[in-house]
């Protein structure tokens, strides 16, 4: 009997979009696929502490207990909400093609952007960033997947909210007024869809390796590096973005404080042959620019927050 690969995935819309372009793309190479969604950690219990596993993301740890105790055999992710160092025992089994890997705001027009406004984001990075270039607003706090942060945002009297466009591409949403944010530096790996796998099962790395698009994985895998090794283990406002064009990769990438006043970034080119370390050899720079000292600050702030 053929093997059924049982794809999971949380159950957003945008996450089973995901889910579902996984499960189309396998299934046009023959094989056989069901989609699990899972809702929620319940009942699926680990024999050892989460922490031991090295489980921590809060995006995909439900997925990661899923797939260790064997409910599901891979699982499709944002790629930016994956933490960049995975569970043990779990290993990317492809980055697919990636899709826009800008910011947008949507908004109900723009006049407010010369004066004062209130803009919502629960992302340090979009905050901080948002902040840095428009000094005299005000960021509010706003949680929830796509559709809920929508809705919020038609709810309250908000001046505009952010957003990743291929996360509206994807499930089709489109506002009626939305500007790009094309000065916003995106979160490292924003717009890629990541699966994962038993590193033990070879059965499905071997059917996932056929997705995986080269050009999109070099580039998220620098950006990886550059928060890998800039943040240590701690969220900080950060972005990054890589992008191939022609022999070249282009790179820029930067640290903000919480509150935006200062930004220490890079920007380079180099030839896409000459990629291995350049994601770290980008934060280095960043650290040695006063970014270690900055990152300290955040850590403490973030910390003192609970
Ligand atoms: N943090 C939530 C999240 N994770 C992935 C996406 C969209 C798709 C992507 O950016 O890859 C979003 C929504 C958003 O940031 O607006």
């Amino acid at each position: 009997m053929k093997k059924t690969i049982r794809i999971g995935t949380r159950d957003s819309e945008l996450a089973m979009w995901q889910a579902n372009t996984v499960k189309q793309a396998l299934e046009k190479l023959g094989y056989q696929t069901e989609l699990v969604p899972v809702k929620s950690q319940g009942d699926l219990v680990l024999d050892k502490p989460l922490y031991e596993f090295g489980i921590t993301g809060i995006f995909t740890k439900t997925l990661d207990v899923a797939m260790l105790t064997n409910t599901i055999d891979i699982a499709v992710h944002s790629m930016k909400d994956v933490p960049t160092a995975l569970p043990k025992g779990i290993v990317e089994a492809a980055v697919l093609k990636r899709a826009h890997t800008q910011d947008i705001l949507v908004h109900k027009g723009t006049d407010f952007l010369n004066t004062e406004g209130i803009i919502a984001t629960g992302s340090l990075r979009r905050k901080a960033q948002w902040l840095h270039k428009y000094p005299n607003h005000e960021v509010v706090d706003l949680r929830g997947n796509v559709n809920t942060r929508m809705q919020k945002l038609e709810d309250n009297e908000w001046n505009g909210a952010i957003f990743a466009a291929a996360g509206l591409e994807r499930i089709n949403l489109k506002p009626e007024s939305y500007s790009d944010l094309k000065w916003m530096i995106p979160a490292p790996a924003q717009g890629a869809m990541l699966v994962v796998a038993k590193e033990e099962d070879e059965f499905c790395r071997k059917a996932l390796s056929a997705l995986n698009h080269e050009e999109s994985e070099i580039c998220v895998h620098i950006e990886r590096e550059f928060l890998r090794t800039l943040e240590g283990g701690c969220t900080a406002p950060i972005g990054a973005l890589a992008v191939i064009e022609g022999d070249n990769i282009h790179f820029k990438g930067a640290l903000f404080s919480l509150d935006g006043s200062k930004k220490i970034g890079t920007e380079k080119t180099i030839p896409v042959t000459e990629n291995e370390g350049f994601g770290k050899a980008c934060a280095e720079e960043v650290l040695a620019a006063g970014g270690a000292e900055l990152m300290k600050e955040i850590k403490k702030l973030i910390n003192t927050k609970g």
